[in-house]
């Protein structure tokens, strides 16, 4: 049974809590909550991490080693003038040697911190969308599904990024800088002192960068989810985009949006290209002014050429591990980012919950009759809008009770409650006298069935979305479901029957033969109580008969609920609510409500002046 039947896209008033939009930003503490939450996904891979830091010490050794190498052929070797070859075959093969072992230990480094990453990411996506299905629709309500989307996608890839990328960083350009300096400062400590005068410009560069490529990296990330926002809500809304001619400017829209993104894009390139082309230069004066002073040194014998050739190479090193640092600050901007957002997920709690185990009544759906009772309902989406009033009903096992009322009367959220999706604010509802509140949440759904206005279907066959790809069910007892509610001709006349694979949401299907296999559906998972918001869309008459039908042999023996938009199928229901502004105004069978001559035969006499046909368009 899917959640989001009584939902109304976008519709919230619900601001309790804030949603979780791209431009929250966490307090410090939940930020420390945050890092800890996610850090936690690093625990169990911390031996990995572990040998990750021993291969990238051994890598940075080997490469910090051939310079050194070097300086020894040329001030014990060259610079003595010696011509004995075999120190030099030694030098050469230990040369090559390290270059093995460095090309050897980054690739194990970075094999393993990927397959840290890949394990830590599809863990969280795993523990994120079993989180997400928990919880409650006031949840949904209030949070974009497209933001959802990038928090499973590219929010989950980015904290991957965090392990791989910015940790991997910090401890193998960190350790390079350490390293380079312990071995200039080995070499010679008067020179070593020189280039730390590099280290006070560096930082002060660093930090003016920082806060620009920070700037104009979020800026490119806003640009590009207003695109991607805008292109899905168009593709979600093309045909009412082509019905309304509207292509040309929509086009100009996107082309403005795709505009800004390409702006925002450039100048964060240009950002990076000058942030990296100022540390070039500055390595490259750096190095002019070492050969300038170290050159001075070697003419009067003060230092050996070697020597000043290792210190060069250092110095050229030097400059790549800070580049390398300051670039994962991006990074981990997104990151931080992306912690907060996922954190702040992880932290919602779902409004409806279970009852405790010792509260819990431990009903079994086949052994329930169907009786329903509201008793002193009131419900709101927010605290000071009330949807519900202190609504009373009692409805018998195994009744058909159809729900009318004009639109916004109340009556999907009345089925919403019945449902869990969201818990009354006062009073109760019982199912066969049992608090729903004290029905474990799988019982409860097992109880009631749904069959939504715009059923929802699966990309998949349509056994599989009849069984709703629960393979217990076997191909036999889905096509009797069919065969039950008179769907099987319609199957039949699909090009490959029952293995008719449908497109996303059914769209190859009309309005009322989603609704047939919604009721296959429910003769499948045989729920007591059924809910039936019945399809607005104009049914043609055929079709009407085959779902009219189909809702005469599901309905036999359990207690029905049909939120009507079409008297013709409620007129025969034992009771019809009539709900006015969350209240239940009237109620009786359709003749003891026309012969009231209320409300019911206002809206009755409305529809039928209107439209000229024998329809109640209520919704
Ligand atoms: N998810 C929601 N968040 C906030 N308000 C909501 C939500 N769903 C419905 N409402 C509001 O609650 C009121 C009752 O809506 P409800 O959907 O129950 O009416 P309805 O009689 O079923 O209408 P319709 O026939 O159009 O489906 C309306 O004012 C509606 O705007």
């Amino acid at each position: 049974m899917r959640k989001s039947l009584f939902r109304k896209p976008g519709a919230s008033q619900n601001r309790q809590q804030p949603e979780i939009s791209a431009s929250y930003s966490a307090t410090a503490q939940e930020r420390k909550e945050a890092f800890r939450h996610i850090f936690a996904y690093g625990k169990p891979h911390r031996w990995t991490f572990a040998l990750v830091c021993v291969c990238a010490v051994l890598a940075i050794l080997a490469d910090l080693l051939q310079p050194y190498l070097v300086k020894v052929v040329i001030d014990d070797h060259l610079m003595e003038g010696r011509t004995d070859m075999s120190l030099l075959w030694l030098v050469g093969g230990a040369y090559a040697a390290l270059a093995l072992i460095s090309l050897l230990f980054t690739y194990w480094q970075n094999n393993l911190l990927q397959h840290i990453g890949q394990n830590i990411v599809a863990k969280l996506r795993k523990d994120l969308f079993g989180h997400i299905q928990k919880l409650s629709m006031s949840f949904f309500d209030r949070t974009p599904i497209g933001s959802l989307v990038t928090n499973e996608s590219s929010d989950t890839e980015s904290i991957s990024q965090f392990f791989t990328q910015v940790l991997l960083s910090l401890i193998r350009d960190g350790l390079t800088l350490v390293f380079i300096l312990v071995f200039m400062f080995q070499l010679d400590v008067m020179l070593a002192l020189y280039s730390s005068l590099l280290l006070p410009i560096i930082a002060i560069i660093a930090a003016v960068f920082r806060s620009w490529l920070r700037r104009t990296y979020q800026a490119a990330r806003t640009q590009l989810s207003r695109m991607v926002a805008f292109v899905a809500e168009n593709l979600a809304g093309m045909s009412l985009i082509q019905a309304f001619n509207q292509e040309e400017e929509q086009f100009k829209q996107f082309e403005n949006r795709n505009r800004s993104y390409w702006k925002a894009n450039v100048k964060e390139i240009r950002t990076n290209v000058l942030f990296n082309r100022s540390f070039d230069i500055l390595g490259n004066v750096s190095v002019a002014l070492l050969v300038w002073i170290g050159g001075m040194a070697v003419f009067h014998r003060e230092l050996e050429f070697g020597v000043l050739y290792a210190f060069i190479s250092y110095i050229r090193q030097f400059f790549q591990p800070i580049n390398a640092i300051t670039q994962q600050w991006n990074t981990f901007q997104s990151t931080t980012v992306s912690m907060d957002r996922l954190y702040r997920i992880f932290a919602t709690k779902p409004e409806v919950r279970d009852p405790e185990p010792a509260q819990a009544v431990m009903v079994q759906p086949s052994g329930i009759h169907g009786e329903i009772a509201y008793r002193g309902v009131e419900f709101g989406y927010s605290p000071d809008i009330p949807v519900i009033n202190r609504l009373d009903l009692k409805i018998e096992a195994g009744q058909m009770i159809g729900i009318v009322g004009v639109t916004g009367a109340g009556k999907s959220s009345l089925m919403s409650l019945l449902c869990r999706f969201y818990d009354v604010t006062a009073g109760s509802i019982e199912i066969d006298g049992v608090d729903v509140r004290s029905i474990p949440q799988s019982t409860l759904h097992r109880i009631i069935g749904l069959v939504q206005q715009e059923p929802f279907l699966y990309s998949g066959s349509i056994v599989d979305n009849v069984r709703m790809f629960d393979e217990s069910y076997t191909r036999e007892q889905v096509e009797e479901a069919c065969r039950f509610v008179g769907a099987e001709p319609f199957i039949r006349r699909l090009e490959r029957g029952y293995d008719t694979v449908l497109s996303e949401r059914g769209s190859g299907l009309s309005a009322g033969e989603r609704q047939m296999l919604s009721f296959a559906r429910i003769v499948l998972l045989q729920p007591r109580i059924l809910i039936l918001d019945e399809a607005t869309a104009n049914l043609d008459s055929f079709t009407e008969q085959l779902v009219q039908h189909a809702l005469k042999v599901v309905s036999a023996g359990r207690t029905t609920l049909v939120i009507a938009h079409r008297l013709s199928t409620i007129m025969h229901a034992d009771r019809i609510i009539v709900m006015k502004h969350g209240d239940i105004v009237e109620q009786g069978t359709h003749a003891e409500l026309i012969e009231l001559d209320g409300y019911y035969r206002e809206l009755y006499e409305h529809s039928k002046g209107g439209q000229g046909l024998e329809e109640l368009q209520t919704g």
